[in-house]
């Protein structure tokens, strides 16, 4: 049997008098592909938070490879929303990825040393964007942007990536290669993606769960008719979204 790298089991939060999160519970697997969609606002990046151990929940637990330890946290990756980011700062491509490693070193004073520069090319290879890694971060394409971003994420050598809404600012044939690229690290880790799009789930999750305060699974990589109108709360029409890659079932009455 495989041990699961994550685990929220009964999750609850309640943010500024209103509840968020409403008895959320999941397991990822290690060789998961796990899509999870829902309307803005519907708890996504607090799900994420909570996971990262950035926000406690008022009930349940978060058990990462079947430990609660905050220790455990450094075992994710993560990668934020694009808009969080300031790309004016003045930091070069090479320098952005090797701060990954920040959070690694327990040594002080903490200075990056040889492993932690070798991690920083593996990564800023694996992502393709190691001919950009002397350039300034601001002067990256949204995609090149994206990718080092992601490169960060991965010098910690992560069991597991988180992505929040990696594609917003990305053109299609982007968002096309970026999946491939996803695709490639399965192989090392499990992925997490979260997104309010259910227009960009890739055809090669393995699971998708939909969450709008409350959490529709369905343990297979397809979404019912039911779980999205669960979700939105309005009748979805899934053909309207049929572009080839797409995972979408047609709906089913017993389901
Ligand atoms: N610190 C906070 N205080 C009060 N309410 C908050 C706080 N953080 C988030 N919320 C609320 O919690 C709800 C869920 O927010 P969250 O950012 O998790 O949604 P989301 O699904 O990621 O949305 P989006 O797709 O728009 O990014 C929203 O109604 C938001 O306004």
């Amino acid at each position: 049997m495989k041990n699961p790298v994550i685990e929220v089991d009964d999750v609850w939060v309640r943010l500024g008098g209103q509840t968020v999160l409403e008895g959320v519970s999941l397991t990822i697997d290690p060789d998961d592909f796990y899509a999870i969609i829902g309307p803005n606002g519907g708890g996504k990046t607090t799900l994420l938070r909570v996971i990262l151990g950035l926000l406690p929940p008022c009930r349940g637990e978060v058990r990462i490879l079947g430990s609660t330890e905050a220790a455990m946290r450094k075992n994710l990756g993560y990668v934020p929303q694009l808009r969080t980011f300031d790309f004016e700062y003045p930091i070069t491509v090479r320098e952005m990825v090797l701060s990954g490693r920040l959070g690694h070193i327990s040594r002080r004073p903490r200075r990056y040393d040889a492993v932690d520069r070798a991690r920083a090319e593996e990564a800023l290879k694996t992502m393709q964007i190691a001919h950009l890694a002397d350039r300034q971060i601001r002067d990256l394409s949204g995609g090149e942007q994206q990718r080092a971003i992601i490169a960060r994420a991965l010098v910690g050598d992560p069991k597991v990536l988180l992505l929040d809404e990696p594609t917003v600012y990305v053109d299609a044939p982007t968002e096309a290669q970026f999946y491939g690229t996803l695709d490639r690290l399965r192989a090392r880790m499990a992925i997490v993606l979260v997104t309010h799009d259910i227009g960009v789930i890739p055809e090669h999750v393995t699971r998708v769960a939909c969450l709008n305060r409350r959490l529709y699974t369905h343990d297979t990589k397809e979404i019912t008719a039911d779980m999205l109108e669960a979700t939105y709360r309005c009748p979805v029409d899934l053909i309207a979204h049929g572009v080839p890659h797409r995972v979408f079932s047609e709906h089913s009455e017993e389901e």
